[in-house]
């Protein structure tokens, strides 16, 4: 490849953007000296020859995918204590190196130590006592110990309350006997159980004194620390009675059980999961963008007007809607997750002080910000991949890889469906208090406004939209509880007509969550765009109005349906999505450089920073062991004696 050759096409692009990419840069990473630390950061992980890939993983087996991963884990490990002694690795850095953007790309096929870092110690700091969290902390930071979360087993996975696993308090001994006695009771699932770690939080449903107190997490040793040989299997273990995680619900040395102050207090990792995932899945979304983005700056094809050259895809109006609102969704996930994550530290706080006041709406909130938000952007990275034709099929372009990757996160951590339900709870208890004149809490205050005024005459802004939405999921929320209550009072009983109800409530726990979504992407913008210079912060305006827009339009039946909007108000709609395709275009390859990722963890051919787009795709190819010789044995084997028979 001619070195240091930039794309002509990507040359331009960048010299018609309005605004400076990097001060896009800094906003998101929250100022230059962030960035700078950053940059750093990442150098130091990626430069390091250890950690660079000499071929890609596609080419191994699974034995040697994994033991690859379990080299580089170990590294990255090792160079973030190196960081932690010069004072260098908090916990955001932690979180980058572990999972996150970078993690992800130095470990491609999954990081063995990820659920340690992302549910064993948090469970562990949520759910241990002072003196548990003392004991079993350090050596998990240490990584002396390496834990996972077992929850799920091969017969449960959404329903916990139905695990089969039993922890039994022997008072005569004070410990605990674990039991998994089905084959429907084996822990099935957890991250890094098979051969990673050496100890787990399990998840066992609490007995004492005869009594099931419902599920509890336990600590339990799964290997030797030495050997690592497995322990006995989960029949009659005995752990200690300080090894039941015991902040919430207790068991005294007796037997006798201290009920928790609430019993989903237990269910606390999996909301700090749910938070975590929607700030993820938007960076994944970000990833995919930027290469459809550049490879679409670069690639030219077919004809706008027969008499001109070839165009760039990227000219193409289709193309743009494809890419754009994906641009755009990047945005209000990332805006999304950043208030999600503030409600998260502030409710968390407030448990600490015995306050649960605020649980349920940070519950409600994160089941559906992780649904949406892992939906949005498994879609979005989908269409990432069909915009780029045949070349994002190949798996070296990484978007096959990020599309299977996020769509995990539409099971893991409570299934989309599920958690879209939990979502819908929330919502008939506050339309029941909104119709009863009882208060409503902030993220459902719009409840009692729509139910005062049905309609609002269209006009061109995005608090339109926002009303729009809002009407939108206020009336899908009306007829999903008017629908349920119509069936109690034909006589069915409630949790069948909850059943019965199912499509109706998911479908207004999505539209509360979309509504939620733009409005707090709009806050977002107009609290940045005066600090800002005056072309970022119209870049910034016209991506918000575009997705705000551009939802709205993808709910057509639903705006007829909910509110008195006109065909007249749609077609200008329609018009408005078209002006903003035009007014981003020139920007679009400047809003991806602002995302500033770096080329190895772009690790695709088609979104390099220089746009060498054919080049890089030709050096991919030839790292395939199948193209080193020029003809493979298979002909000898198979095809020959084929081809003689024949003849
Ligand atoms: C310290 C470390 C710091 C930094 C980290 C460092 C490094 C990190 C390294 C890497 C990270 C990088 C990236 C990570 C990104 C992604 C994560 C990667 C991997 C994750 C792998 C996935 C792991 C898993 O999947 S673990 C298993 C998860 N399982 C589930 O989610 C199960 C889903 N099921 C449930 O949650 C529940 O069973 C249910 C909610 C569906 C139903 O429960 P139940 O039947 O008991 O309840 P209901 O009867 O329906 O409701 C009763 C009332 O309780 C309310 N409720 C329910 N849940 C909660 C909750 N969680 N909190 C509060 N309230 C809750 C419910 O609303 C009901 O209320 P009501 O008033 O009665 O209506
Ligand atoms: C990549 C990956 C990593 C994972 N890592 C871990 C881990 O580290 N630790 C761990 O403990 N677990 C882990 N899991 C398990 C994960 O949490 C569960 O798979 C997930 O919670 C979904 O549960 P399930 O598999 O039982 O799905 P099911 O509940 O069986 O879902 C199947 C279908 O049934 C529907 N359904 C189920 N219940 C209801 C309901 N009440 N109402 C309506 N529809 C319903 C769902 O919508 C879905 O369509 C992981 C899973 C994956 C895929």
């Amino acid at each position: 490849m001619p070195a240091n050759t930039m794309n002509e096409d990507l040359k331009r692009e960048r010299q018609r953007c309005s605004f400076d990419p990097k001060e896009l840069t800094y906003l998101l990473d929250g100022g230059e000296e962030k960035t700078e630390e950053r940059r750093q950061r990442e150098k130091f992980f990626l430069d390091d020859p250890e950690l660079s890939e000499t071929a890609p993983s596609d080419y191994l087996s699974h034995k040697e995918k994994y033991e690859h991963a379990v080299k580089k884990a170990c590294i990255v490990f090792k160079k973030v204590q190196q960081l932690q002694a010069q004072g260098k690795a908090g916990m955001q850095n932690f979180r980058e190196v572990l999972g996150g953007q970078l993690g992800s790309a130095i470990l491609r096929d999954g990081n063995p130590l990820g659920l340690h870092y992302v549910m064993f110690i948090p469970t562990i700091m949520g759910q241990g006592t002072i003196e548990q969290q003392a004991e079993w902390i350090s050596k998990a930071w240490n990584l002396e110990i390496i834990g996972t979360y077992a929850q799920t087993e091969l017969g449960h996975g959404t329903f916990i309350r139905g695990l089969e696993t039993t922890a039994t308090y022997d008072p005569a001994t004070e410990e605990f006997v674990l039991n998994s006695p089905t084959l429907t009771s084996y822990k099935w699932w957890p991250g890094g159980l098979g051969h990673t770690a050496n100890y787990a939080v399990v998840v066992a449903q609490l007995y004492s004194q005869g009594i099931c107190h419902g599920i509890h997490p336990f600590i339990v040793q799964l290997r030797d620390e030495e050997t690592h040989l497995p322990m006995p299997g989960f029949e009659n273990v005995r752990i200690p009675w300080n090894y039941m995680l015991m902040k919430n619900g207790k068991v005294l040395k007796d037997g006798s059980y201290v009920k928790s102050p609430s019993s989903k207090l237990t269910y606390g990792t999996m909301i700090f999961v749910r938070v975590v995932i929607v700030q993820d899945a938007a960076n994944y979304l970000r990833k995919a963008v930027t290469i459809a983005t550049r490879y679409s700056a670069v690639r030219h094809q077919s004809h706008i007007k027969e008499s001109a050259p070839e165009p760039q895809i990227l000219d193409f109006v289709t193309q743009q809607h494809k890419l754009f609102p994906q641009l755009a969704t990047y945005f209000a996930l990332h805006y999304s997750g950043a208030w999600l994550w503030d409600m998260y530290n502030n409710v968390t706080s407030e448990l600490e002080s015995g306050e649960l006041d605020r649980l349920p709406e940070l519950h409600a909130l994160a089941c559906c910000l992780k649904a949406v938000s892992a939906a949005d952007a498994a879609q979005g990275i989908e269409t990432c991949r069909l915009a780029c034709g045949g070349h994002g099929y190949m798996s070296c372009s990484s978007l096959p890889i990020t599309y299977g990757l996020v769509t995990a996160m539409v099971t893991y951590e409570g299934e989309n469906t599920v958690l879209l339900l939990q979502t819908a709870r929330y919502l008939m208890k506050a339309w029941q208090n909104c119709l009863d004149g009882q208060p409503l809490t902030p993220s459902v205050q719009y409840l009692n406004s729509v139910r005062r005024s049905f309609g609002g005459v269209y006009h061109k802004s995005v608090p339109w939209i926002i009303a729009s939405m809002q009407r939108i999921a206020a009336g899908k929320i009306e007829t999903a509880h008017r629908h349920m209550n119509d069936k109690i009072k034909r006589g069915v009983n409630s949790e069948d007509a909850w059943n019965e109800t199912s499509i109706e409530l998911v479908a207004a726990s999505e539209a509360h969550c979309k509504a939620f979504i733009v409005e707090t992407y709009y806050n977002s913008v107009q609290q940045i765009v005066p600090s800002v210079s005056q072309q970022l912060g119209k870049a910034l305006t016209e991506l918000c109005e575009l997705y705000a827009v551009n939802t709205l339009l993808k709910n057509i039946g639903d705006l007829l349906r909910y509110s008195n909007v006109t065909t007249g108000d749609l077609e200008n709609l329609q018009r408005w999505l078209e002006e903003l395709l035009a007014a981003i275009r020139p920007n679009a390859v400047g809003i991806v450089d602002g995302f500033d990722i770096n080329d190895a963890i772009i690790a695709s051919p088609l979104g390099a920073y220089d746009g060498n787009v054919y080049e890089r795709l030709f050096a991919e190819v030839s790292k395939s062991p199948l193209n080193a010789k020029p003809v493979n044995e298979s002909f000898h084997k198979y095809l020959k004696p084929l081809l003689k028979s024949k003849m």
